[in-house]
Order: C-alpha cells, then sequence, then structure tokens
C-alpha cells in the first residue's frame, strides 16, 4: 500500500519541538529574531512570506518585516542587508525570492553574513555542504531529509535519483542524499534517455518546474517520489511536477502536493533560525 507522506503533519511535529527549544531559550534570557525583506509584491511570495511570519509567532520568534517596494535598487537593498548584518538583535536575515529582474540575487545572498544566512543560501554554507561542515543547509532539501527519516525511509544504500540542478533544491539535495551514504545521480532537463535513469531509482526527488512533468513511465514499481514542484493551474489548484494520480499507485511513498514538502520548507527555516543562536 502506498504510505502518503503527510508533510503538513511533520511539519507541525517540528515546529512543536522548535517551540519548546525556543521557551527554554527565552528562560535563559535568549531570544531569537528573524529579519523578513520581500522586494515587490508577487502573490506567491506574499503566501510565503506571511506563513514564515506565523510560523515566527507559533514558535516565538521575533520577526521584523521588511516590504520594500518592487522599485527598490540593489543599492538600497544591499544597504538594508548590511544594516541587519550589523545588528545584534538580528539572528537570522531572510531575503525572499525571486527578486526583480533589475536586482542581483547572488551578490544580495553573498552580502548576507553567513552566521546570518537561514536560508543556507551564501557560498560559505553552500561550500560546507559540500565538505560536510555545520554551517546552514537549503531549507528545502533539508526538509525533504527529514521527512524520510520521520516516515523511517531508509537511505543508505539507495539509488536516489534527483531531477533538478537548481542552487537552491537539486545540488543541496544530491550531496544531503549522499551525506546520508545514498547513490546518488543528478539529472536535468538535458539529461539523455531521462526515464531509463528514473526508473532505475529507489528514491527519486523531482524539481524540474514543470506541472506533472514525471508520469508512470518515469516510476519504478515501490520507489519513493518526493515532489518539489509548486504550480497552480487554470482552476486555481496547486499541483506538483509529478503527476500525482498516475504515479502514486506506483510507488511505497509519495508526497503530495499540497501537504508534502512545502510546509517542511518552513519548518527548517525555523529549525535554522533556532541554530542560529548557536552558530552565532
Ligand atoms: N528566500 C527564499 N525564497 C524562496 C524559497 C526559500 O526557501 N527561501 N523557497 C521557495 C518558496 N517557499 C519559501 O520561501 C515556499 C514554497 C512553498 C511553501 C508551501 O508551504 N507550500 C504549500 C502550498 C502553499 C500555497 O497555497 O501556495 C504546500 O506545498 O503545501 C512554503 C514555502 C521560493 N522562494
Amino acid at each position: 500500500m502506498t504510505q502518503i507522506i503527510d508533510g503538513k503533519k511533520i511539519s507541525k511535529e517540528i515546529k512543536d519541538e522548535l517551540k519548546e527549544k525556543v521557551a527554554a531559550l527565552k528562560a535563559e534570557g535568549k531570544e531569537i529574531s528573524l529579519a523578513v525583506i520581500q522586494v515587490g509584491e508577487d502573490p506567491a511570495s506574499t503566501v510565503y512570506v506571511g506563513n514564515k511570519k506565523k510560523a515566527c509567532e507559533y514558535i516565538g520568534i521575533k520577526s521584523l518585516a521588511y516590504e520594500l517596494p518592487e522599485s527598490t535598487t540593489e543599492e538600497e537593498l544591499l544597504n538594508l542587508v548590511k544594516e541587519l548584518n550589523e545588528r545584534k538583535d538580528v539572528n537570522g536575515i531572510l531575503v525572499q525570492l525571486p527578486l526583480p529582474k533589475h536586482i542581483d540575487e547572488s551578490k544580495v545572498i553573498e552580502t548576507i553574513d553567513r552566521t546570518k544566512d537561514v536560508d543556507g543560501f551564501h557560498p560559505a554554507n553552500v561550500g560546507e555542504l559540500v565538505i560536510g561542515g555545520p554551517g546552514f543547509v537549503s531549507c528545502t532539501p533539508a526538509g525533504i531529509i527529514e521527512l524520510l527519516k520521520r516516515s523511517n525511509i531508509e537511505i543508505e544504500g539507495k539509488n536516489c535519483v534527483v531531477i533538478g540542478r537548481s542552487n537552491i533544491v537539486g545540488k543541496p539535495m544530491s550531496l544531503l542524499l549522499l551525506r546520508e551514504n545514498g547513490t546518488v545521480t543528478i539529472t536535468h532537463s538535458r539529461t539523455k534517455n531521462l526515464k531509463e535513469i528514473t526508473k532505475q531509482a529507489d528514491i527519486l526527488v523531482v524539481a524540474i518546474g514543470k506541472p506533472r512533468f514525471v508520469t508512470d513511465e518515469y516510476v519504478k514499481e515501490g520507489a519513493v517520489v518526493i515532489d518539489v514542484g509548486i504550480h497552480r493551474n487554470e482552476d486555481n489548484k496547486l499541483c506538483g511536477d509529478v503527476d500525482y494520480d498516475k504515479v502514486a499507485p506506483l510507488t511505497s511513498a509519495i508526497t503530495p502536493v499540497p501537504g508534502g514538502v512545502g510546509p517542511m520548507t518552513i519548518a527548517m527555516l525555523m529549525n535554522n533560525c533556532v541554530r542560529s543562536i548557536e552558530l552565532q
């Protein structure tokens, strides 16, 4: 029978654990605060930023919201990041992506103090992941590892195939699976014979950014399928990169969209905020 991996439930468990930790830190006089910066009014970003603020409130983390207009210049944004880097009362800094086209995302990410980079996007934190150091790990891939572990799905020795090579998901995902002793193959939009490779996967992570791209033809019977995609269709309904109805019956476990990977991104962000106080 297929196990539907409930990201909403698991993320709630994690947030409850963090809430206790934050209360204990508060009792020692330590307060955690997260600066959340949004530039422009992309509707999806507004939902995600709102959910991040709600999660902070639930756990007991102070959130400082910076809602900047679309016309904000790169220099203005960099100056705000530099100011927040200096502030002793700010533990974490998050710049919601995507940024407007006139702002260089890499420049902004590199300007964030690496010890406040709770998104785990700074090159120094990515480097730590490569060498197995203690830096921050990107929240979505970290959340997927947590989903697998808390669902008692073994990674060690498994054939893990990742579709997608983005800096935020595909690349860190592959490194984390490797860290858990999986045998990892990275594939992408230019991979030849993709179906033949994905059919070998015991664990298939799909982050290709194309709605319902992965059908039953890509999946081995009994595989675990993790869907990172989020797309809104014509009827305003959400779907992932996986054609859930066709694929789910084949799998031993699968994440739904919504309610799978998405909520874990926010839970792991909260986890990184709690860790920030240890790393600083
Ligand atoms: N600075 C960052 N920007 C972006 C990140 C990130 O980790 N850091 N990731 C994504 C967006 N994202 C978080 O910011 C995110 C996406 C989706 C969800 C989520 O909970 N999705 C729900 C559905 C929500 C809906 O109704 O749309 C689900 O899948 O169940 C949380 C966070 C890009 N930008």
